[in-house]
């Protein structure tokens, strides 16, 4: 915002903005920053009105220990030093929830208090609009909103300064620090004074988590030292350590797993003990004891033996390792994913295993098609040829792709034709008139797809596809992550021992879009193999952009839902921009803009209704 632009024509260009002319003078910008418009625009999108005044309370809230033992000290040092004063400071959690508020003199907290800026309330942008909490979050970095630029009436007689608070190993937001005054008040030095808190606090987190792993460790090694058959695992969010009948007993799905047990087990005591059953059906003994000290706990430590009545029994020397090895026999036969997405997935292809028509696979771009496809073969008819071909391949010379698509029909088997909607038009013909006549052989035809709805160069060839099944993209499926992980790191460390998601890397891959699904996944899988060089796989091993999910997804995630509707108009109007805008009742030019700030790729829009 301009400073010394006159305050009425500020608020008729608010007026002006709000009511969503966005027109103005050739040669001239507006006076509101970019930051503050594209917020503006978020709450526009969410239906918020600038007059509403509600805010979420949630009376009872968490305090989380982690940001408030980092936090809690720097905040009371600069609450002593500001006092009375014209500030006041807010300490938000990674929700937007306000959970602590000080300083200030006594008119400001009246103030504060009228607009509901207080602990318990809930300042995500999705529910307050534009403001110093929610939009640093939405922003990822410090954030000034001031007097008119708050989206919201109620707010606009304050001046905040919040910047988000980044855990420095993992990359999580772990909450929003926030200097809030009247707009009278407002003062230079407010913006460096919460940048150096922020400073202070991220480095004590720095700290907090070296004690804690050094904690860790200590409790490790003692463990490992007292058995050697005793599977030992020390473990927290961040991080874990295994020792090497562990690493063969567990999946990394395990570990999450483990580490719920425990801390639901432990609830306020030290120490637990009980049977837990891990991925592969083995039942372990499992005591799980605190690892900590008087300023709070740094993990668990959770020491595991084959229970005597597990479905297996005791393990003999070198019993893990065959475990393993019929697990992941057992597993390859099966569809993995746990989430209901998949189970439904594994329900539908079991019902078309013996079906002999023509089956459609559909879906977006790599959420596995071809792998659900030789999936089916292995299935029923493993020991007849396999024939994929790929219809993008077929304008090249359609004649000799034509002839390999008969020959595949004449072999038997399973013949797979992908990407079919990408048939030459010319070849529509031939191949429906193929489609008309079971063949002789008894071979299976499967074509993938992105839609069987549409326009499609393949034309009626699709009507001939009596059955289809449509395999979801991974976003639908998170939790997934889990199993397809480590089937795809395999693939990357043939004969070495394969490493694994660390949970609090696995919980953030699990938040992410994933656009391009599991063929995503792998190729970001390869790089954090190549990167950890054999050990378990941190934020750090991933690609950058993978590192942070909150900016990408999460049901709370603003950009999340501007994504979402910008997809469902464009998946509706077959991509067609002009009625996507005219439907969202945008500009053409506003839809090109976010589609490139929420990389979206028109060249990969998706056929499907978002959720
Ligand atoms: N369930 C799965 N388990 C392990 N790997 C998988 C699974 N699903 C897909 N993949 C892997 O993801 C990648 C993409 O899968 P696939 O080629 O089957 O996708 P697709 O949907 O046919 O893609 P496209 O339509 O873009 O050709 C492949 O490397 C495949 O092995």
């Amino acid at each position: 915002m301009h400073p010394d632009q006159p305050a009425t024509a500020l608020r008729t260009e608010r007026e002006r903005t709000l009511d969503g002319d966005t027109a103005l003078p050739v040669g001239t910008r507006s006076a509101f920053r970019d930051d503050i418009l594209t917020s503006w625009r978020r709450c526009q999108m969410v239906g918020m009105a600038p007059s509403s005044e509600d805010v979420p309370y949630r009376p009872e809230f968490e305090r989380p220990n982690r940001l408030l033992r980092a936090a809690g000290p720097v905040i009371d040092r600069l609450a002593e030093q500001m006092g009375s004063g014209p500030a006041s400071i807010l300490l938000a959690d990674s929700e937007a929830q306000i959970i602590d508020r000080r300083a200030g003199i006594r008119a400001l907290e009246e103030a504060l208090d009228r607009a509901m800026v207080a602990p318990g309330f809930h300042y995500a942008e999705e529910y307050t609009g534009t403001n110093g909490i929610g939009s640093a979050l939405e922003a990822r970095k410090p954030f000034v909103v001031s007097g008119s630029e708050h989206y919201r009436e109620n707010l606009q007689e304050f001046t905040c300064i919040g910047s988000p608070l980044r855990h420095p190993i993992s990359g999580v937001v772990e909450g929003v620090l926030d200097v809030t005054s009247r707009v009278s008040d407002t003062q230079e030095l407010m913006k460096p004074l919460v940048l150096a808190a922020v400073r202070e606090i991220e480095s004590r987190m720095y700290a907090d988590a070296s004690r804690r792993e050094q904690m860790l460790l200590e409790r490790f090694l003692r463990a490992g030292r007292r058995s050697s058959s005793t599977a030992v695992l020390s473990l927290n969010e961040d991080v874990v350590m295994a020792t090497t009948a562990a690493s063969a007993l567990l999946d990394m799905s395990d570990q999450a797993s483990l580490w719920e047990w425990a801390c639901r087990m432990l609830g306020t005591g030290d120490e637990c003990v009980g049977d837990v059953a891990l991925s592969g059906g083995v039942v372990v003994d499992a005591r799980a004891t605190r690892i900590g000290d008087r300023d709070g706990t740094a993990g668990v430590l959770v020491e595991m033996r084959p229970a005597a009545r597990s479905a297996r029994g005791s393990a003999p020397a070198g019993g893990h390792r065959v475990r393993r090895a019929r697990r992941a026999a057992a597993r390859s036969d099966v569809l993995p994913g746990r989430s209901v997405a998949a189970g439904r997935l594994r329900d539908e292809v079991e019902v078309v295993v013996d079906d002999e028509r023509p089956l459609l696979l559909c879906g977006e771009p790599g959420t596995g098609k071809l792998f659900v496809a030789t999936h089916l073969h292995r299935k029923r008819r493993h020991q007849d040829p396999l024939t994929v071909l790929d219809a993008r391949t077929s304008p090249d010379d359609p004649g000799a792709w034509f002839d390999r698509l008969v020959s595949g029909i004449d072999g038997g088997g399973t013949v797979v034709v992908r990407h079919l909607d990408q048939l030459a038009p010319e070849m529509a013909g031939r191949v429906e008139a193929l489609l008309e006549t079971p063949a002789r052989t008894g071979a299976r035809i499967v074509a993938t797809v992105r839609t069987r709805d549409g326009d499609s160069p393949a034309g009626r060839t699709l009507d001939h596809f009596p059955v289809s099944i449509t395999v979801p993209p991974l976003r639908y499926r998170g939790e997934d992550i889990a199993d397809l992980a480590p089937r795809l790191i395999g693939a990357h460390t043939a004969r070495r021992p394969a490493p694994r998601l660390l949970p609090s890397t696995l919980r953030t891959l699990s938040g992410l879009d994933w656009p391009g699904n599991v063929r995503e996944l792998g190729a970001v899988l390869a790089t954090a193999v190549t990167r950890s060089l054999g050990s378990d796989i941190a934020h750090e091993h991933l690609p950058a952009e993978y590192r942070d999910s909150s900016n990408r997804s999460g049901p709370a995630s603003l950009q999340r839902a501007e994504r979402d509707i910008l997809l469902e108009a464009l998946a509706e109007t077959h991509g067609n921009k002009l009625a996507a805008a005219e439907r969202l009742g945008i500009a053409r030019s506003t839809l090109y803009r976010k589609m490139r700030i929420l990389g979206i790729d028109e060249n990969r829009l998706p056929t499907f209704r978002p959720r």
